[in-house]
């Protein structure tokens, strides 16, 4: 019984490598709420008069899925509760939330985090980080293709993903709720190529197998589940 949280920036590949995860452990997927989510256009079409509602929106999708996700106690996220102040707090560095709207998410964060807190499982097993360049997210950008992302729509977002990628650094190194890895997303191609998704594969295996989460004798043969690409 796992939960492992997938974290990185826009386009690093979380939603793919749950699926491939989700499906060689044979657990349930959980996927952040994107294509049905009616904010995050407006968002993109005016960062600053939407920044607090598409925080709430997303702080309580995940609220949702991370108390569903301990619960049920063996599945993979493709994204956590864990990364919603990091976008916040970059918004509102760049001045796209007011003083009360700071005072108020992080009273509500806080109000959330310490219910998560009461819980008999309290938090993940594995945060696995997927580290990119912007060369690589502004390609995977282009290649899944939401028109809103898209640097054509709005140039400013080039300074907009800058920023985040520099705000995943320190926000890694302090994540502290369960253990934790980062996979490459810039070398291993595990969406086309076999070789690197089972390198990439064996690698969250030996992780759980060190931190005691699967046992050691766990081996692909368990998989009941073929993975297709
Ligand atoms: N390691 C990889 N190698 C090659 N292509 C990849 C890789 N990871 C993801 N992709 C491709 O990049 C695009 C974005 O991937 P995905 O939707 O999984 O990213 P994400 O991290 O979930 O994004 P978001 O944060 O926006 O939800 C998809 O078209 C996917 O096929
Ligand atoms: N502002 C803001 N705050 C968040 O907490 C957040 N989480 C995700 N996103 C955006 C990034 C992708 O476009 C898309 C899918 O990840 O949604 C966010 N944007």
């Amino acid at each position: 019984m796992t939960v492992i949280v997938l974290s990185g920036p826009i386009g690093a590949g979380k939603s793919s490598l749950t699926s491939i995860l989700s499906k060689y452990l044979d657990t349930k997927p959980f996927y952040e709420s994107v294509d049905d989510n009616p904010v995050l256009p407006l968002f993109y079409a005016d960062p600053e008069k939407y920044t607090f509602l598409l925080q709430a929106y997303f702080l309580n999708t995940r609220f949702r899925s991370i108390k569903r996700a301990l619960a049920q106690g063996n599945n993979v996220l493709d994204r956590s509760i864990y990364e919603d102040a990091l976008f916040f707090q970059m918004n509102a560095d760049i001045g796209r939330a007011t003083q009360e709207e700071v005072d108020t998410y992080y009273e509500l964060l806080n109000n959330m985090m310490s219910e998560i807190n009461r819980m008999p499982k309290k938090s993940p097993d594995l945060l696995v980080h997927i580290h990119v360049s912007y060369d690589t997210m502004i390609k995977r950008i282009q290649k899944r293709g939401r028109p809103y992302e898209q640097l054509s729509y709005d140039a400013t977002l080039e300074d907009y993903y800058k920023r985040l990628l520099r705000y995943y650094k320190p926000w890694y190194e302090k994540y502290d709720y369960s253990d934790k890895m980062v996979i490459d997303g810039d070398k291993y191609d595990f969406m086309t190529n076999e070789a690197d998704r089972e390198i990439v594969l064996k690698m969250i295996v030996d992780k759980l197998k060190a931190c005691g989460k699967l046992p050691l004798d766990w081996n692909e043969s368990v998989s009941k589940v073929k993975i297709e690409a």
